[in-house]
């Protein structure tokens, strides 16, 4: 571990002991000693990959000082952050939400007061927050944008207000009990019982053995008259600005509609002679596409540079939608990156462009656009793309549910009977597969699986703690997606470790979901459920699975269980791994064969996997917990 996060870490310690050195001495927390290697420091579980703080658990230590935020952060892997059990006081800093990526902040049991700071709401990747037992006074943040939560403890606290709407389709456990909240209880609320809401005196509705709400105490004669007549004022003055917004609204686009179509008239040809540049430049670039036998809602259609018509003639970029030969762009949201600069389809036209790689369904192209931001298009093929309706259908709801955070979420996506394109923020750690192969570029590979003696050095980097968690974080991610779809039909359709890329926190996120068709007659949900076992195979024995011909990976992974010797399956780095556990990984490997089984219908669905991959993950967890705090310290990394 780096020298800074070293002192972060101690300045940290030293705050919640409120300066007891007896505290650092039992931990072994000293800047001459690494955290994560040799005995380590107690308490800390390290990514033995990137020799980096993970977990930190601090459990019933006495710790009687308060939680500094602005250090702990600075550990920049930190993902875990359980201080349980203790006296700690004060509250939770603001400074938080500097921890982005926290998956679990849980701090029952300890003496924490004041409010609690809005800025928790953008720890987008919490997962598990619990802060019962403690002194917690006023409303809650907004954590119901944090939509991957799925616990939220806070039982036994003071907190008041309403109980604010949080994403409880998914949510595994909630509890609110034993505080002051008021008001009515959000419908799907009710289904955690009584237990999760007992113990606030002003709740109403939400359940049978809960008051029913009343409505608002009526004003007295005097007082309501005078307020209906100010309510009337008040719609009548409403009714007048909107008027005039409307009228004011419609002239300014009749004036800039006209003065746009002049602009676009002329523009027309520049840009389709930049697009057809572009495209000559990479050899197939975005916009070459076939000769289009549709024309250009803009221009009628002028010839590029190389002769050849281009598809994309922009029409009209109204507000996130462009009209582009016979199908249209729509802008779904902008890159993280720039909230302030619109993603316009004519800046990706001009973008120079490289081929990223090519795959059953398409080719990838990282596309960088003026102002430094890289984004990432996906060019369908035909065969296995829904046609122009089905797709434009598919991509809207996706998006309306795909909010999760372990999707990755399409920017836009332009749709004409020629050409299906869709944009993603472009993810410069690349996928699972190139992590795990070691692979930069891989189109390199040959079309084959690799069976026994085909691993690569890469894949040993990766630990097994990741591995798990990785692969915890997909499955629940997809099991999300599908509860939300099935309704829709809309599977992931291609789900495979090139399909999984790595934010800038390496937490996987799910692409290109719902872009192809399975196969009429199979289960879409059911082929998930079986790309999603070949992924943990991949995770698993680390070796490479290719879509076409060659040896079938499920297939050897089978017959080596078979033969008994099931140990040999697994990857050589994660055997040498000292704190991967071989009985979970045989658990994990139990759940891969019941994803890969050869008939669809037998196979688990996704929410079973998912609980399945949970019990293991949690397992992990309790274990990491237990010999973190252990008084040996050999297994606290
Ligand atoms: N948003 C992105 N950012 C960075 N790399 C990406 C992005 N999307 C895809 N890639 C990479 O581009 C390459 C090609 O992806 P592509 O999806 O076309 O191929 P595939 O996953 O092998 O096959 P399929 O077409 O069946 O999905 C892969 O290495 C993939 O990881």
């Amino acid at each position: 571990e780096q020298e800074d996060v070293k002192n972060s870490l101690l300045i940290f310690l030293r705050a919640l002991s409120a300066n007891d050195s007896r505290v650092e001495h039992d931990l072994g927390w000293n800047t001459s000693t690494d955290p994560c290697s040799g005995v380590g420091w107690k308490g800390i579980n390290c990514n033995q990959r990137t020799n980096s703080t993970r977990r930190i658990f601090l459990h019933d230590l006495q710790l009687r000082g308060s939680i500094d935020a602005g250090p702990l952060c600075r550990a920049p892997s930190l993902v875990f952050v359980s201080i349980t059990g203790n006296n700690l006081h004060g509250g939770i800093p603001p400074e938080i939400s500097e921890c982005t990526g926290l998956t679990h902040l849980l701090l029952p049991g300890n003496r924490l007061s004041g409010s609690l700071p809005s800025s928790l709401s953008t720890l987008n990747n919490l997962k598990k927050f619990d802060i019962s037992d403690n002194r917690f006074v006023g409303t809650l943040p907004d954590v119901g944008r944090i939509s991957g939560l799925l616990v939220f403890l806070a039982q036994n606290n003071n907190l008041s207000g309403e109980i604010p709407q949080l994403q409880f389709s998914n949510l595994q456990q909630f509890n609110v009990s034993h505080n002051r909240f008021y008001g009515p209880v959000p419908a799907e609320a009710g289904r955690f019982g009584l237990s999760s809401l007992a113990g606030n005196s002003g709740l109403c509705g939400g359940l049978p053995s809960l008051p029913a709400c009343q409505p608002p105490p009526s004003a007295s004669p005097g007082e309501k008259q005078g307020s209906q007549h100010g309510e009337k004022l008040v719609m009548y003055l409403g009714y007048v600005l909107l008027g005039v917004a409307i009228l004011a609204f419609s002239a300014f686009k009749v004036i800039t509609r006209k003065k746009r179509t002049k602009r676009m008239v002329k523009k027309e040809k520049k840009e389709e002679a930049a697009a057809a540049a572009m495209a000559i430049e990479q050899g197939e670039g975005l916009s070459t596409s076939k000769k289009s036998s549709t024309g250009s809602m803009g221009s009628g259609g002028g010839q590029g540079a190389g002769g050849s018509r281009s598809e994309f003639s922009i029409s009209s970029t109204s507000e996130g939608s462009a009209e582009m030969g016979s199908g249209s762009l729509v802008v779904l949201r902008n890159p993280s990156t720039s909230t302030t600069k619109e993603l316009k389809f004519r800046e990706l036209l001009k973008a120079p462009a490289v081929l990223v790689g090519r795959g059953r369904h398409g080719s990838v192209y990282k596309a960088m656009l003026d102002d430094g931001r890289a984004v990432a298009v996906k060019r369908l093929k035909d065969g296995g793309v829904p046609g122009p309706e089905e797709f434009r259908r598919r991509m809207e709801r996706v998006d309306h549910v795909g909010r999760h955070s372990g999707v990755l979420p399409a920017l836009a996506f332009y749709c004409s009977n020629q050409e299906k394109l869709v944009v993603y923020e472009y993810q410069a750690r690349g996928s699972l597969f190139n992590l795990l192969h070691g692979i930069v570029n891989p189109c390199a590979l040959p079309r084959t699986y690799m069976a026994a003696g085909g691993q690569n050095n890469g894949q040993q980097a990766f630990d097994w703690s990741s591995r798990l968690s990785a692969a915890a974080g997909i499955c629940e991610c997809l099991a999300y997606m599908h509860q939300e779809l099935h309704g829709d039909g809309i599977a992931h359709g291609s789900l495979k470790s090139s399909n999984v890329l790595l934010d800038d926190h390496m937490h996987p996120r799910i692409s290109e979901y719902g872009l192809s068709t399975v196969s009429i007659g199979e289960d879409p949900f059911a082929a998930d459920v079986h790309g999603f076992g070949v992924i943990l195979l991949e995770l698993l024995t680390g070796k490479v699975v290719e879509g076409s011909g060659g040896l079938d990976l499920a297939q050897w992974v089978n017959s080596v269980v078979r033969e008994e010797w099931t140990g040999e399956v697994f990857d050589g780095g994660l055997l040498r791994d000292e704190s991967a556990n071989v009985e979970r990984m045989f658990r994990l490997l139990q759940v891969a064969l019941k994803c890969i089984g050869s008939s669809p219908g037998a196979r688990p669905d996704m929410k079973q996997v998912a609980a399945m991959v949970g019990s293991i993950m949690e397992d992990e967890e309790r274990s990491c917990t237990s010999s973190a705090v252990s008084d040996t310290g050999g297994d606290s990394r």
